[in-house]
């Protein structure tokens, strides 16, 4: 966790995304990336130097009509000293069986994020921190490139003017082996996705090829994210 932590602490400094009187939302989904985000946050409060608030949202999607039991991840809160909110939705059956849409993550997507963006102001937070980390950006990037042409990426920090909420991304400089490790060393308690598509996306075909490329030239994914980072590539 302590490298977590360091990079965590890097990139709050590096892209300045907290600031004195912050409220933080953590969107937790309950998958390793946002429970480790959560747990890096909350912890460096204790050191940072920065005085800020937290609270944890996980937006509950209603996949099969099936609530979701975040109660092992309220027992995390409750000792991290962080208030926990659950936000009960009807997401999933919209996306998946009302409308049966042909490519459900967009829509999905984005009906999640405006659910987080309202939970979080409706909790009186002036941030919102997600879980995505380098290895995202890196997928992004080629997603961007390969489907519509375009270089870009999710930026570290960004203002949403119609929400007046800024979305930050702390561990952005933290890969997902890193987070991995130390989600399995802390023994944190990952709620699984019940999504209908989870493992089948486009994400998950580039994931696939990100690995490929990695594996027959060892330093893939860094280069590419170091040429994101000197190119200042959206904010990076
Ligand atoms: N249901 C949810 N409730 C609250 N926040 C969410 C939810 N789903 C996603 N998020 C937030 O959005 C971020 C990116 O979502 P994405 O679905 O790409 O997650 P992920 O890469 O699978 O990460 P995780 O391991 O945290 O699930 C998450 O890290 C989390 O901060």
């Amino acid at each position: 966790m302590q490298r977590i932590l360091g990079l965590s602490r890097k990139a709050i400094q590096m892209y300045d995304m907290i600031a004195d009187g912050d409220r933080i939302a953590v969107g937790v989904s309950g998958g390793k990336d946002s429970l480790i985000l959560l747990q890096s946050l909350a912890l460096l409060r204790r050191f940072i130097g920065i005085d800020y608030e937290l609270v944890a949202i996980s937006i509950d999607m209603g996949h099969e009509n099936v609530r979701t039991d975040f109660s092992a991840i309220g027992k995390m809160c409750d000792t991290l000293e962080v208030p926990y909110v659950v936000k009960p939705t009807e997401i999933g059956p919209i996306v998946f069986d009302m409308r049966q849409e042909k490519n459900p993550c967009s829509l999905c997507a984005r009906m999640r994020r405006g659910s987080l963006h309202d939970a979080a102001k409706a909790n009186g937070c002036n941030k919102l921190a997600l879980g995505h980390h380098k290895d995202d950006a890196v997928e992004t990037f080629f997603m961007n490139l390969f489907s519509e042409g375009r270089l870009g990426c999710f930026q570290p920090v960004t203002y949403l003017s119609r929400k007046d909420m800024t979305v930050i991304r702390p561990l952005v400089l933290a890969s997902e082996g890193e987070i991995s490790s130390a989600a399995r060393r802390l023994g944190l308690p990952i709620v699984k996705s019940k999504c209908p598509v989870d493992g089948h996306t486009n994400r998950e075909k580039t994931k696939q090829y990100v690995r490929d490329m990695e594996h027959r030239d060892h330093g893939f994914r860094d280069r590419i994210f170091g040429a994101m980072q000197r190119a200042h590539l959206d904010g990076f």
